[in-house]
């Protein structure tokens, strides 16, 4: 059995963009340039004023004639010689023969007579053209992600669209007899709410994918490869859920091999999530996660995020970035399988939520974190580091 490292690799492997397309930047938010973004224009497009007051010949003078005015986007069209000043804004063009602006908050007007009552320092508050960015220059690499900040850099590029990388497609199909759609579970004996569907799909969002479809299945071989061989027409990514592992009715592998499974891996050596697979079927991925709520959504964060990631254009490492927090208790050594201990904020340190059970959906949601505990990793003292990542 392969362990979480080779696992991950194998998944970030198959993680590469699909398609990409020009949509308008408001579209954007939140997605992967699939070009880079070039400025259209320079930033700012002329010397401006970083401040509001009086652009100034720049002598050495206690005051200076008032001889014009510049408003951004409609500046002073003349020239100020020796002792003149403009009246001018912040963002506007600072006038031919300006060479400096001094703040409003330290002149008082005498008539046409601009005249300094403390002295101005020795800042310009001239911004020079371009000096944030000029026209041709790259702005964003191809990769990047459409932030809010990167969003302001594109437009204020003067960029109307951008080309980014297509979302990929995703169904996910969920298996058991037992599931019903959540709301409705107490009206039937036996029945479960469907909650995990729910949980994988707004992960896979989270994370740049396109759900087109949750749909639950029962026990039922034909019906599970009816449904799968619909999701592999119509998606890029198939991701079932439930029937995993090694139980009468585990149908979920078994079905896919019908349709041409080839298996990337079918088990890691990782508590919980173990049964978790991952393969490729009619030139589709196919990743299965186990039915166990919190398994689900532990494997989900762990291989789903960091696939996703990258089918959507950006980087999966990004999705799989561990750092280091310490503990407020101690903690048990590690048995042979890696564990990623289901953990939360206390202060400034983290410690580990009291249900540590596979099946737990109250534990999960007061989740914040996962804590790596590599196999065979002794017991570890409060106060003492150990690997976390955000869920
Ligand atoms: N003899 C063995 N038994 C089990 C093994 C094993 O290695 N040998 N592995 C265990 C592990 S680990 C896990 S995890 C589970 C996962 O099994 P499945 O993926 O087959 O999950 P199911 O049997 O379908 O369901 C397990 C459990 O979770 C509930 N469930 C399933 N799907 C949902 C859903 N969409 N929403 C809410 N709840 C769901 C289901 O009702 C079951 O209670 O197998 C262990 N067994
Ligand atoms: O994934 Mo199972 O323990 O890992 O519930």
């Amino acid at each position: 059995m392969i362990g979480y490292d080779e696992a991950q690799a194998i998944v970030a492997g198959a993680a590469r963009p699909l398609a990409s397309e020009m949509v308008p930047l408001a579209a954007a938010s939140g997605r992967f340039l699939a070009a880079a973004v070039v400025a259209n224009v320079a930033s700012p497009p002329a010397d401006v004023s970083a401040m509001d007051g009086y652009a100034t010949s720049g002598d050495d003078l206690p005051s200076f004639t008032l001889v014009g005015i510049s408003y951004p986007g409609n500046g002073f069209a003349g020239r100020i010689g020796a002792g003149e000043c403009v009246r001018i804004f912040t963002g506007a063009p600072v006038p031919e023969g300006a060479k400096r602006v001094i703040v409003q908050e330290i002149v008082r007007t005498d008539g046409s007579q601009i005249v300094l009552v403390s002295p101005p320092g020795s800042a310009t508050h001239i911004r020079p053209r371009g000096s944030d960015f000029m026209a041709g220059e790259q702005l964003l690499p191809a990769g990047r992600q459409l932030d809010p900040r990167a969003l302001v850099a594109a437009a204020g590029a003067d960029l109307a669209t951008a080309e980014i990388w297509s979302r990929p497609r995703i169904v996910i199909l969920t298996t058991g007899d037992e599931l019903v759609e959540a709301g409705t579970a107490r009206a039937t004996p036996g029945a479960i709410p469907e909650s995990v569907s729910l949980g994988v799909s707004a992960l896979a969002e989270q994370y740049g994918g396109h759900c087109v479809s949750r749909r639950r299945l029962r026990d039922e071989p034909q019906e599970i490869k009816e449904a799968s061989e619909r999701a592999l027409a119509e998606a890029d990514l198939v991701v079932m859920t439930g029937g995993a592992s090694v139980g009468e009715k585990d149908y979920a592998k078994p079905v896919f091999q019908e349709l041409g499974l080839e298996l990337e891996f079918s088990k890691v050596a990782i508590k919980p999530g173990k049964p978790i697979w991952f393969g490729r079927a009619r030139g589709k991925l196919v990743m299965g996660l186990p039915g166990n709520p919190t398994s689900a959504m532990i494997t989900g964060r762990l291989f789903l995020a960091p696939l996703v990631r990258g089918l959507a254009g950006g980087d999966p490492a990004h999705a799989s970035r561990w750092r280091h927090a310490p503990l407020v208790q101690d903690m048990p050594p590690c048995g042979d399988r890696e564990t990623f201990v289901r953990g939360r904020w206390r202060g400034d340190g983290v410690e580990a939520v009291p249900n540590q059970d596979s099946s737990a959906q109250r534990a999960l949601a007061e989740a914040e974190i996962l804590i790596r505990r590599r196999p065979g990793a002794p017991a570890v003292a409060a106060g003492q580091l150990v690997e976390i990542i955000d869920l």
